[in-house]
């Protein structure tokens, strides 16, 4: 992306460029906008342009994230932090209108709760049941607060709630999970799939009895996918303890369970 003044000395491509800024706010707004970004602009000055394009609250605080690599990875960016220089190190074809799918592109996230703060400020709940007034509209807000906090799983009681995010969040997923929930009773750490595995895996050795784990939830939700963690976490678990056979038991309860997390690329 540079070029030379013809003594062969590189001179840095200033030209603007326009880039999809993605919205992850508790206000209604529009899904992305794009924004011209020039030689110069900051962080903090495309923050500040984005919420005038997006017409969003600014008495909230925002961060930008960078999102690069088809969504998968997202790196925090500082307020002084140079935004075309950024862009300027993506792949050509990104730095003009490609999908989302693709990745490279700045996330424009909330960072303060979004609640009013006239002292009605909805707390960070891990368990709905400790929702002090239990109604569908204090749910949902819950369960939104969270959402925006990229907190995709929630408890009721003992059942665990999980949101789609539609993005593999590796932060989640990472296998020293797997180690950090083994042997919690369920609700000690915060809510997670790896959590339910290991509750029913507890339960099938202690009492010796099949275990049943219910999912539920509308198409596209999220099922087929809990299913592969679900999975993935049993038979971690039945390596450490049980015999080869039950790993192989487990694997066959869903189909492709292997792949499909094979396909996560998760790094130990
Ligand atoms: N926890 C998650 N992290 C990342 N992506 C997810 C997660 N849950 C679901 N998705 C993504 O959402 C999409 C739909 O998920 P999934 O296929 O699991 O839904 P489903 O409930 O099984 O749907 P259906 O009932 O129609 O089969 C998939 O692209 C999947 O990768």
């Amino acid at each position: 992306m540079s070029t030379t003044d013809g003594v062969g000395v590189p001179k840095l491509d200033r030209n603007p460029r326009v880039v999809q800024i993605h919205p992850r706010v508790s206000q209604n707004t529009a899904a992305y906008c794009p924004l011209q970004i020039s030689s110069g602009d900051t962080a903090r000055t495309v923050i500040r342009n984005a919420l005038v394009t997006l017409g969003l609250d600014d008495s909230r605080t925002y961060s930008l994230l960078e999102v690069r690599d088809s969504g998968q990875e997202e790196r925090p960016l500082e307020p002084s932090d140079c935004l075309l220089e950024r862009v300027r190190l993506w792949p050509p074809e990104t730095q003009r209108w490609h999908p989302e799918t693709q990745g490279y592109y700045f996330v424009l996230q909330q960072t303060d709760s979004g609640a009013p703060e006239d002292g009605d400020r909805i707390d960070d709940y891990d368990d709905l049941c400790s929702l002090q007034a239990v109604s569908e509209a204090s749910i949902l807000e819950a369960l939104c607060q969270r959402f925006y906090r990229l907190k995709i799983y929630t408890y009721a009681g003992n059942i665990l709630i999980a949101i789609n995010p539609n993005k593999f969040l590796p932060v989640y997923y990472n296998p020293k999970y797997i180690k950090m929930y083994e042997k919690q009773p369920l609700g000690k750490l915060s809510p997670h799939i790896f959590a339910v595995a290991d509750a029913a895996f507890r339960a099938m050795l202690d009492n010796q009895v099949n275990q049943c784990i219910v999912m539920h939830g509308d198409s596209g939700s999220g099922k087929t996918e809990s299913s592969s963690y679900l999975i993935h976490c049993l038979t971690a678990l039945s390596e450490k303890t049980c015999s080869v056979g039950l790993k192989r038991t487990i694997l066959g309860a869903v189909p492709g369970a292997t792949g499909l997390w094979q396909r996560k690329n998760v790094r130990e």
